[in-house]
């Protein structure tokens, strides 16, 4: 089957030059096993095995590989958050590597419930070096690999398939010997490259190691599936991964294991569609470090399930903490936009999104005081937030951030949030466009203080000196409030005493005999702050020549405020 066909009158793309005919499709380079397949109609219902590969896979492709001291630290957090399975190292490559292999043992460092993994390749000398590292270490995976795949076969080993097999299967014997009974050491394999590999060949390999190393419930053997380097769309790795685990040796008796790269940006996907086909176990590293493109992500792969309402079985509740100690240790930094833990993966700047969020807060707050929760246990459905930032120790501060593709809502929003101002519609529509000059014009973000500076200019600074109340006092009687006002107009001041039904009315009158007009259509009253200090804010919409416009009054007390507003709309 091809691809769709896209009509020529709809496509006005040209060839790029490119020389893409240097390239051959995945499917002439694997024989994609033909399987009945029914990963598509599965569900993740549960969080797979995890194993990191961070202080191995990941560390080998630092240009400085961790010190013992960022090993030792990355291995405590990984413990701290709940890894049951850590592969620590590549005993045999390195002295660093094997010391810190030996510090887990001497220093007792592998608590009652995990187990270490350490890695080898199928050569006598190195399996025998692996095996000193792992003295006195009482729960032990040994991880033994050599490449499968034609390319590798011919290019890298110069062997063919049958002395291949002869290889792994002698060095599968070392390590047999080696490990012997010893209780807790496990064994697992990897076919290296199995993506390119030819599925009979991956077959017969993978139960040839089942057999030798006698897979039992108690002693289940570890089958590790790697797309060493992503060659495929998901779905193909997917149907290996189904075709290979319908043709295993004692399948029960096997954990099955993935472990995708993400050379082609897809190894989340392979790795999902994997478990969707019966991985069990999945190798990657904390936030997709590791050779070229990086190993799988872990952390992704974990809060995907968790947005999905399936537990991770990884406390992620502090992942800022989790993304410093891998920064630290790796030294490369974690892009803005990773999912789940990116500087701005919670952040809208643009104004639909703004609002959506906005809206989707206030009803995830009326839901949650509907149904009796409180907001942090309330299910979560707000737009454009996968998740709740706070379940990962975010703060809801950067959730939205103005600048100027943002609209009213967001401004309103941090209005609210950072000031306790609630700004009516109409205002909030207003000051957006104060809000949305000063962005066009600097074409920088506007964060909480700069909206603050931008709102006193345009409504609390009087804009017109030649007026002010300079003093004023109210009583309030059975015909309505009795103001006393003093009011300054161009130097000179006049006290006046009015009656009306209220400070604001009687303050409208005295303005009136200044020929001062100040037509009300609308006043709004809110309190800004619960408690003593308590102030209250009021919002003034007034007629102009234009149509109304709006003018807003901030005191501790309620009568100053709405005061200060008719002075603001009178100015
Ligand atoms: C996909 C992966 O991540 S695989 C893991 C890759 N990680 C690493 O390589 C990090 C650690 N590696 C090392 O420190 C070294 O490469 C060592 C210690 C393993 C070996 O070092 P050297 O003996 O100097 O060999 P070198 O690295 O040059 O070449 C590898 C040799 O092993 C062979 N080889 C490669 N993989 C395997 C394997 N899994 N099993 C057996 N032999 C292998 C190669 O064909 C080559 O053999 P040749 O010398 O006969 O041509
Ligand atoms: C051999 C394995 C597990 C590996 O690291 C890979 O293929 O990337």
């Amino acid at each position: 089957m091809t691809s769709q066909h896209i009509p020529a009158r709809w496509n006005p793309q040209q060839p790029s030059g490119m020389p893409h005919h240097r390239y051959r499709s995945a499917f002439d380079r694997i024989t994609v096993p033909e399987v009945d397949r029914t990963w598509p109609r599965n569900r993740i219902t549960q969080a797979p095995l995890w194993v990191p590969v961070d202080l191995r896979d990941g560390n080998q492709a630092l240009a400085e590989p961790m010190d013992p001291a960022r090993k030792r630290r990355f291995y405590e957090m990984m413990l701290s958050i709940g890894y049951k399975e850590i592969e620590v190292g590549y005993p045999s490559a390195s002295q660093t590597d094997f010391d810190f292999v030996r510090l887990l043992a001497e220093a007792d460092l592998v608590p009652d419930d995990v187990t270490v993994a350490v890695f080898t390749p199928a050569r006598r000398d190195l399996i025998e070096r692996t095996f000193e590292s792992i003295a006195g270490l009482d729960r032990v995976v040994v991880h033994m690999y050599t490449p499968t795949a034609p390319l590798w076969r011919d290019a890298v080993l110069r062997t063919g398939r049958d002395d291949l097999r002869e290889l792994i299967r002698k060095a599968g014997e070392d390590v047999l010997r080696r490990g012997g009974d010893r209780p807790g050491i496990r064994y697992e394999f990897s076919p290296e490259v199995f993506n390119l590999t030819e599925p009979d060949f991956a077959i017969e390999i993978c139960n040839m190691m089942i057999d030798l190393w006698d897979a039992s419930a108690d002693r289940p053997v570890i089958i590790n599936l790697p797309a060493t380097v992503e060659a495929a769309t998901p779905n193909v790795y997917a149907d290996q991964i189904e075709h290979l685990s319908g043709n295993l040796d004692r399948r029960d008796d096997v954990i099955l294991s993935v472990h995708p790269h993400n050379d082609r940006g897809t190894g989340v996907a392979c790795a999902e569609l994997a478990v969707l086909a019966g991985a069990q176990r999945v190798e990657g590293c904390l936030f997709g470090n590791g050779e070229r493109t990086g190993n799988v992500d872990l952390i992704t792969l974990a809060l995907n399930l968790y947005s999905q309402g399936v537990d991770p079985m990884i406390d992620l509740s502090d992942i800022d903490s989790v993304r410093d100690t891998v920064v630290h240790c790796n030294r490369i930094g974690v892009h803005e936009r990773h999912p789940y833990v990116g500087e701005y993966v919670y952040t809208a700047f643009s104004g639909t999104h703004q609002d959506a969020i906005r809206k989707g807060f206030q009803r995830h707050a009326l839901g949650a005081r509907e149904s009796g929760v409180p907001e942090s246990q309330a299910r979560w459905e707000v737009p454009y937030l996968p998740i709740d930032p706070h379940d990962v120790g975010r703060d809801y501060e950067a959730v939205i951030r103005v600048n100027s593709q943002s609209g009213k809502g967001g401004i309103a929003y941090l209005m609210q949030t950072e000031h306790g101002l609630d700004l009516p519609r109409g205002l909030q529509a207003e000051f957006a466009q104060v809000v949305q000059r000063h962005t066009d014009e600097t074409g920088a973000e506007a964060d909480a203080a700069t909206l603050w500076k931008l709102f006193s200019a345009a409504y609390l600074e009087n804009p017109d000196p030649s007026i002010a109340l300079t003093g004023w006092s109210v009583s309030h009687g059975p015909s309505g409030d009795r103001l006393t006002a003093t009011l300054a107009v161009g130097g000179e001041a006049t006290t006046h005493e009015v009656t009306a039904e209220g400070a604001v009315s009687a303050l409208v009158q005295v303005l009136e005999e200044h020929d001062r007009t100040v037509d009300i259509v609308n006043l709004v009253q809110q309190s800004i702050e619960a408690g003593r200090s308590a102030r209250a804010a009021t919002y003034l919409e007034y007629r102009t020549a234009e149509g109304t416009a709006w003018a807003v009054g901030i005191d501790v007390s309620v009568i100053a405020s709405s005061l200060r507003a008719v002075i603001a709309a009178a100015g």
